[in-house]
């Protein structure tokens, strides 16, 4: 699996915060047996946003595409209405996977926004700022992405007895 990591923070973008984010997902990957092969930091830009994972999914950059930062509910958090309007599918039920449980671990978890959806072949997911907190909402769903991005690339084999969890 292929992954593309696209990290929004303002302060990140103008210099002033070192990206944790980005390399901590990009290292969990790793851990895991998948190449980070895209990875850049923006600032929380709704038009930018839309134009990077516009870019990348159209193009097949990557299987997976994982968004980290601005999906709260500070007024630049625009993440989740970028990635609505770039995805042509979504996949509530991931989202949901996310917040249950992370609400096992921080009830401030409540206040994500995050999304999750398909453009093209690609699954894109955003997952909060926080180097934890990325990682933990990451962790969540790391289950059911091996399937999901089989479903995306059109595997039709019969999943209805492989999958008990
Ligand atoms: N499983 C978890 N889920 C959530 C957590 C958590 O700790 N575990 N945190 C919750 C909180 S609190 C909020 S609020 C929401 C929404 O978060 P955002 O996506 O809006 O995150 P940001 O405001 O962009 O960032 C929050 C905070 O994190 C640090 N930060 C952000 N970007 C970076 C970066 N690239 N490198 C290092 N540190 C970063 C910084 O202190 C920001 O203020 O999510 C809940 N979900
Ligand atoms: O500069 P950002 O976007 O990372 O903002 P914040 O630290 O308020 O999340």
């Amino acid at each position: 699996m292929r992954a593309a990591i696209l990290t929004l923070s303002d302060k990140g973008a103008r210099g002033e915060r070192v990206d944790a984010s980005g390399p901590a997902l990009s290292a969990w990957l790793a851990e895991r047996g998948v190449t980070t092969v895209a990875a850049e930091v923006i600032a929380d830009e709704y038009q930018q946003i839309i134009a990077r994972l516009t870019a990348w999914a159209d193009s097949d950059t990557a299987d997976l595409i994982l968004t980290t930062g601005g999906t709260g509910v500070s007024p630049r958090d625009v993440t989740p209405e970028a990635t609505m309007q770039v995805v042509t599918r979504l996949i509530p039920g991931m989202a949901e996977l996310m917040r249950l449980r992370s609400m096992e671990k921080t009830r401030m978890a409540a206040l994500s926004r995050a999304v999750v959806g398909i453009r093209a072949q690609s699954l894109i997911i955003n997952l909060p700022g926080s180097p934890k907190g990325a990682v933990e909402n990451l962790e969540a769903v790391w289950q059911v992405i091996g399937h999901a991005v089989e479903k995306i690339r059109g595997d039709s084999s019969d999943c209805g007895e492989r999958f008990t969890l």
